[in-house]
């Protein structure tokens, strides 16, 4: 580990922060196929003992939480949206207030999606969110065409309904137009645990709001440390703005190995 995450890691209160996708759990042919790396949930558990676990994902908090299932841990989805202090099965999730008046032209983008797109790209999946939703277009025969579609269809009526269109890994996202993002999440899960210490962990396009974040909370006296999880598809700006470079879920496990075990030794 390099001394940067050490330093990070002896402050407290820490905060230890991470992406699902790509980050914990190896990317999918479908979200609901997506499960932890072996070991990550685990690593998760012990690491809450000593420090605040977030997990900040652009899933749904409901499916984010099945992924991870551990309790004690801060879970925000709809990357940002969303809020939950602990599993949804024990803890209520808040919908930022900000975000309610989305919730129905996301729907009608979504049912838009369902009703042009569905029938003309076999294996399209509409993943609906509380706030907007995703089409993943990973297993349509020409994932690119199918990009190329959806966005086509898309732009007029979301600029009508007001919503942004945004892009993840073979997906098209459909967001609330707010300011709120994976950065802002970060910035408030900061503010709201007091904390002086922070590493956040990310592999895609939302992440670098984290990373940018990252490095402003460093500018205002933090100890922060960003990782980007590197891979094929990695967006350059992601490891131009990381601290450092991790290759591959595997190695991030590890390093979240690594760190857990830092933690409890900082700790006796
Ligand atoms: O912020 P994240 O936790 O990384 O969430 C981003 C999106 O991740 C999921 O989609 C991606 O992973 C799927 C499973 O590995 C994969 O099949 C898909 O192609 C990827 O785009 C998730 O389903 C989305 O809702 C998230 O927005």
């Amino acid at each position: 580990m390099s001394e940067s995450i050490t330093s990070v890691l002896a402050q407290r209160p820490l905060g230890l922060v991470f992406d699902i996708d790509g980050t914990l759990s190896p990317i999918a042919p479908t979200p609901d196929a997506a499960r932890l790396y072996p070991g990550a949930a685990e690593y998760l558990r012990q690491a809450s003992r000593f420090a605040h676990v977030g997990i900040i994902t652009g899933r749904a908090v409901a499916d984010g939480a099945r992924i991870v299932n551990v309790e004690g841990l801060t879970y925000v989805g709809t990357h940002g949206l969303e809020w939950c202090q602990g599993l949804p099965s024990t803890h209520e999730i808040e919908l930022i207030p900000e975000a309610v008046p989305y919730a129905q032209p996301g729907q009608e983008l979504l049912d838009l999606a369902e009703k042009e797109l569905v029938p003309q790209i076999p294996g399209l999946i509409v993943q609906r969110k509380s706030v907007g939703g995703t089409l993943h277009y990973r297993l349509a025969s020409d994932p690119e065409q199918a990009r190329t579609k959806i966005l086509a269809t898309l732009k007029e009526p979301a600029a009508r309904l007001h919503m942004h269109l945004d892009e993840g890994k073979r997906a098209v996202e459909i967001l609330a137009p707010l300011t709120i993002n994976k950065g802002k999440a970060l910035r408030r899960f900061v503010e709201h645990f007091r904390l002086k210490g922070v590493i956040f962990a990310g592999d895609d396009r939302t992440d670098l709001y984290g990373l940018l974040e990252i490095e402003r909370l460093r500018q205002d006296g933090y100890a922060a440390h960003g990782i980007a999880v590197q891979h094929a598809d990695t967006p350059p700006a992601l490891l131009e703005h990381a601290d450092s470079v991790v290759h591959g879920v595997e190695a991030m496990v590890d390093t979240l190995q690594q760190m857990t075990i830092a933690i409890g030794e900082e700790k006796e």
